[in-house]
């Protein structure tokens, strides 16, 4: 086989559905390393997997296609056994069958898992998975728990002794003896219980690593159309996993595992003070029943100060982030207003929360003391009797503070703890129900190529809560066709192209992109193929070059170069002092509008996908850069490649050879680019006799309806740049052909603007 390892592990990584990071293969791996048997340990290591599992001499059916080594093929992936002696390895076409070489070795490669394509339905069971997947090291605690807790029965034993023993016969020589022993005993217990908490602390950082990656994984996979709307709220509710974190941290863990000892520590009064033991085994249900009685008591407020906590959050993410149009607005009060009464809001659910628990902690000190007491009564009348001695007493007394202690002194807290996590993993639960891209359902389909062809039947799409949305009954883009979407403002461009995009699922109706339903895409293949530039490009924190290559393996920064010399970016880049090097901060600040677009523009000249959608692309661009970008991306376009760029902008419009007209998130027009002009002029100067805003037909033009406002064309440069002062420009008609509707279905749509 003459392909490198590395394409023999990315087509298993295809095989098994596995989408692996474009940069996953170190660059400086020795080529010579990689051609030998342990080139697959070599390449995992380096690219920070697991090391390949590695199999026996007779592979089972359910394991193929394997990769294979061997010194007479080298690395090869092995498809399956042909007979009992031949391997059909992968070939061109057909394969190839060949003698199994008696210096094979099989190997199974294991891939990084994609913590969001995992889907439990309930957060609580994330942490539950992450725990028992050491149970080994869970056993090992268990176990140094009761040896630790049995050696603390040895400082009561050794009270017993020294009043039983010791005092009475003035016996040193017992003495030094069992303080040498318990001292021992001690130092054991030390060692046992340190060893204790740092493998729990351990094994809770790596839990703590599993799970956040799993819920920021997961919170990136939520579907564009399915985010909730508040992004702040929705960060605090992801921080609710530090809540869950600290219940579970080894402080509470410890208290749980030492619950069961509280009834070995009553079994072991019975034995040393017979009836005495009524007392812990009285006054250990009753502060159970108590903290029982407390976490109900502060459910409720617990759930809604998390709420409100949430909300808090997000207003305060709004603020910071929206800190330019606050500021020019004079918003800072209207924020103030609402951020103090989130804080009413939040005391308000807190308050008796604390009160709750101060009134538990003062009843749990209480029941202690009373038990303490009650104990050493009921004691006392033994000793009296004769029935027990002093000794015994004593260590009942220290064995009891065991079962009263730290157990019922942490309880409250604990609780309390509790209460906030609880209230956290609902609002996990929350985000595990929102539809991902990752999902199970998402698409498994990774064909190597998708044609740039794009056709929507039946489609439906609206916004949650929004009463009208994207109506689109037929709409067909081929390869190689260059189309412009133009409409109002508000009229629906925009959700169409993420329609187009496989952003947006719709409601009803089918997406197709290269003839295939655009869910049963794998997402990253989709988003390899097509390339979308939103109206508002984001960069995210990091250097320039993290931004142009965001996804994409690195060309080298020639190609980069290149690329930024085609859209213009390249003065941005030669006049920074730091290059491509320059750092963008957090939130995606550092670069103007326009340069932003332009860094948008120049990653999708690196991605070079065939389908190309583009939101607005030179809405921030003045005239002599916009010329540049849009030569690069005429350059850009082969033969086969798609464009469809939204547009205000009659400029972009000499790229395209079709023109969409989007009315009230229906297409109203659709045809080539001079017909569709020319009816649009028309319609500018056709006096109208109907109110377009109520959706009457407008005479003149064989009776078809006003279907609204084109005020989004409108500007300098616009289609209707010389529409503003004709009424009837902001008109457009209904009737032309390439629109598979009737004009009848579009009338009574609302004027959109009215600017
Ligand atoms: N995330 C959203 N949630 C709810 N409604 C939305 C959202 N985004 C857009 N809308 C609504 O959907 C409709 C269509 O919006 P869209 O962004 O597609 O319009 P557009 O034609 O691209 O407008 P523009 O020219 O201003 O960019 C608008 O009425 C808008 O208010």
């Amino acid at each position: 086989m003459t392909l490198p390892l590395s394409d023999l592990v990315a087509a298993i990584a295809h095989d098994r559905g596995v989408d692996l990071p474009p940069d996953w293969v170190a660059p400086d791996l020795d080529p010579a390393i990689l051609a030998g048997s342990d080139g697959l340990v070599a390449l995992a290591a380096a690219a920070g997997w697991a090391a390949p599992q590695r199999l026996g001499p007779r592979p089972r059916a359910q394991h193929f296609p394997l990769l294979m080594w061997s010194g007479q093929t080298g690395w090869a992936i092995a498809e399956q056994w042909e007979d009992e002696s031949r391997l059909r390895l992968r070939g061109d076409g057909s394969g190839l069958t060949v003698e199994r070489p008696d210096d094979a070795l099989f190997y199974e490669p294991r891939f990084p898992a994609i913590a969001a394509r995992r889907t439990p339905s309930a957060a609580a069971r994330v942490f539950w998975r992450a725990i028992m997947a050491r149970r080994d090291v869970l056993v090992s605690a268990t176990i140094a728990t009761i040896m630790a807790n049995v050696i603390t029965l040895a400082t009561s034993l050794y009270s017993m002794q020294i009043y039983d023993r010791v005092i009475p016969r003035a016996g040193y020589s017992t003495l030094w003896v069992l303080t040498i022993g318990v001292i021992i005993a001690l130092l054991l217990d030390f060692a046992l219980r340190t060893t204790r908490a740092l493998m729990v602390e351990r094994e809770a950082a790596r839990i703590d690593e599993e799970v956040s990656e799993f819920f920021f994984a997961r919170a990136q996979a939520v579907r564009l159309d399915a985010r909730p709307p508040g992004v702040g709220t929705m960060a605090a509710q992801l921080r609710g996993l530090e809540q869950v974190r600290a219940v579970m941290s080894s402080g509470s863990l410890f208290l749980l595992a030492d619950l069961p000892f509280a009834l070995l520590f009553v079994l072991v009064i019975f034995a040393l003070g017979g009836p005495i033991a009524l007392v812990p085994l009285i006054s250990l249900p009753v502060a159970l029943g108590i903290a029982w009685g407390l976490a109900r008591l502060i459910r409720r407020d617990t759930d809604r100060a998390q709420i409100s906590a949430n909300r808090k959050n997000g207003l305060l993410v709004e603020s910071i982030d929206a800190a330019e149009t606050v500021k020019a607005n004079r918003g800072g009060w209207r924020l103030l207003a609402r951020w103090n009464s989130l804080m009413d809001e939040v005391h308000a659910a807190e308050d008796p929360v604390k009160r709750w628990t101060s009134a538990a902690g003062s009843i749990f000190s209480t029941l202690q003391q009373l038990a303490y007491v009650a104990l050493i009564a009921f004691g006392a009348v033994e000793v009296a009797q004769g029935r027990m001695t002093t000794g015994a007493l004593i260590a009942c007394a220290i064995v009891a503070g065991r079962v009263n202690g730290p157990l019922i002194t942490q309880l409250p807290n604990f609780i309390v703890q509790w209460g906030y996590a609880r209230a956290s993993l609902k609002m996990l639960d929350d985000i595990l129900r929102l539809p991902t891209d990752e999902g199970p359902d998402a698409g498994t389909l990774r064909p190597a190529r998708v044609e740039a062809a794009v056709r929507m039947e039946g489609v439906r799409f609206a916004y949650p809560g929004a009463r009208d949305g994207i109506v689109v009954p037929r709409l067909e883009i081929a390869a190689g066709e260059r189309v412009a979407i133009i409409g109002g403002i508000g009229s629906g461009k925009t959700t169409l192209l993420r329609l187009m995009a496989g952003l947006y699922a719709p409601q009803a109706g089918r997406v197709q992109i290269g003839g295939l339903d655009a869910g049963q895409i794998a997402p990253d293949v989709l988003r390899r193929h097509v390339g979308y530039l939103p109206q508002d490009y984001r960069l995210v924190n990091g250097s320039l070059r993290d931004n142009l290559l965001l996804g994409l393996s690195n060309p080298g920064d020639d190609a980069v170069m290149a690329a930024a010399a085609q859209t213009g970016l390249i003065n941005l880049i030669n006049g920074h002092p730091r290059g491509l090097d320059l750092q963008i901060a957090e939130g995606g600040r550092g670069l103007s509008g326009g340069q932003r677009t332009l860094t948008g523009l120049t990653r999708l000249l690196l991605a070079r996908p065939d389908l190309l959608l583009l939101d607005e692309p030179t809405a921030n661009l003045d005239d002599a850069v916009e010329g540049a970008a849009l030569s690069a991306i005429a350059a850009r376009l082969g033969v086969q490649s798609t464009l469809v760029v939204v547009t205000h902008k009659m400029r972009l419009l000499s790229l395209v050879n079709r023109v969409i007209v989007m009315v009230g998130g229906q297409v109203a027009l659709d045809g080539p680019r001079q017909e569709v002009l020319q009816r649009l002029q028309q319609s500018a100067r056709r006096p109208e006799t109907g109110g377009a805003g109520e959706g009457r037909a407008v005479t003149g033009d064989a009776g078809a309806p006003a279907i609204g406002g084109m005020n989004g064309l409108a500007g300098p440069n616009s289609l209707a740049g010389n529409r503003r002062r004709n009424d009837a420009a902001s008109r457009i008609y209904c009737d032309h052909r390439p629109v598979e509707r009737r004009c009848d279905r579009l009338s009574g749509l609302v004027d959109l603007g009215g600017a």
